[in-house]
């Protein structure tokens, strides 16, 4: 039986990480290994896939920034557009995966897999995670299961779908979740297992095209909390954010003191989209505010960070809130 080719892109992380000690858990330095080293470290990928490596950059994805992702976005497409190319891996800090994946679920146009991993654990410690979570991604951007399921995040045995997955334990082994809508399957004794899928845009159906774009549009979130005050909103207006997320508290409520100062943005053509940070939930669009008279868009399901990216890729587009509120109904 033929092997899959699948490149594996290294980015970074704690699946790249070294501690002093075995038992180095926290403290240790992300980042450390290259591609090469990590290929080598799972001798069990060579049986499942014709595995290459390629360094795209070396990061604690904390640092993850719109260059970069502009970066891989473009390099995966290239690949991806290769016959010799049937699936991608990326490995990548778990801080950021989640807006990564969700990027490139908006920019990729391939229904070859794209999987992003990562490891909770660095490569020196006793029970690193890294190994494991590796050949389970390289066995899932080879398999016909993952093909047209957008790009996939995939950790601790779990398929997760960027749309949805998000990191919720600062060290765990589990922290990757799909809290509300469940992750999409498993893999098991070395198989993909699917039971769901997401019914929203992606990939192929995305009409998001960065191929010609070196800079994204400027967005910004604003975190909700009682007592809050706008400072910081109206910083980033004056700094020239094009776009405000507004993490508000419950379903997306907005504070008197900053409800002025949202409205004079959108009067200055800033685009504001109302998003929550509860984490679960669609935020209803004329519930806690009037966006149809404040001139609001709603982020839906999207957590603020993921509704950053859909809001930047939006604005490359159309700056018309009308249609930004079907982009966010519809991705
Ligand atoms: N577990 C991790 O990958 C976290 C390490 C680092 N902060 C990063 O995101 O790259």
């Amino acid at each position: 039986q033929k092997l899959p080719n699948v490149m594996i892109l290294a980015t970074g992380g704690t699946i790249a990480g070294t501690g002093a000690t075995s038992t180095t858990t926290v403290g240790y330095t992300a980042a450390k290994i290259g591609v090469e080293a990590l290929i080598d470290a799972v001798p069990e990928l060579k049986k499942v896939a014709n595995v290459k490596g390629e360094q795209v950059f070396q990061i604690a994805s904390e640092n993850m920034n719109n260059d970069y992702w502009l970066k891989l976005s473009k390099r995966v497409n290239t690949l991806l557009a290769q016959s010799d190319v049937d699936g991608i891996v990326i490995t990548h800090g778990t801080d950021t995966i989640e807006e990564t994946a969700y990027f490139l679920d908006l920019t990729v146009h391939s229904k070859k897999p794209v999987v992003i991993v990562g490891a909770m654990r660095p490569s020196t410690a006793i029970s690193a995670d890294g190994p494991i979570n590796l050949y389970n991604a390289v066995l899932l951007a080879g398999s016909q299961e993952a093909i047209g399921k957008g790009v996939l995040v995939t950790l601790n045995d779990q398929i997760n779908a960027a749309r949805e997955v998000t990191k919720t334990n600062t060290s765990t082994l589990d922290t990757f979740k799909t809290p509300e809508l469940g992750f999409l399957g498993y893999i098991q004794g070395s198989k993909p297992f699917f039971y769901r899928q997401s019914t929203r845009k992606h990939t192929v159906d995305s009409e998001f095209d960065i191929s010609k774009l070196d800079v994204l549009p400027q967005v910004d979130i604003v975190y909700g909390y009682a007592n809050m005050n706008p400072i910081a909103l109206n910083a980033f207006v004056a700094a020239g954010a094009k776009g405000i997320i507004h993490a508000g508290v419950g379903d997306g409520s907005l504070n008197n003191m900053v409800a002025p100062s949202l409205t004079e943005a959108r009067k200055k053509g800033v685009v504001i989209v109302r998003a929550s940070r509860v984490g679960q939930g669609i935020v209803a669009r004329n519930g806690e505010a009037d966006d149809d008279k404040l001139d609001f868009v709603v982020s839906d399901t999207l957590n603020a960070q993921k509704a950053r990216i859909l809001l930047m890729l939006a604005l490359t587009k159309t700056s018309d809130t009308k249609e930004i509120q079907k982009i966010f109904y519809s991705y």
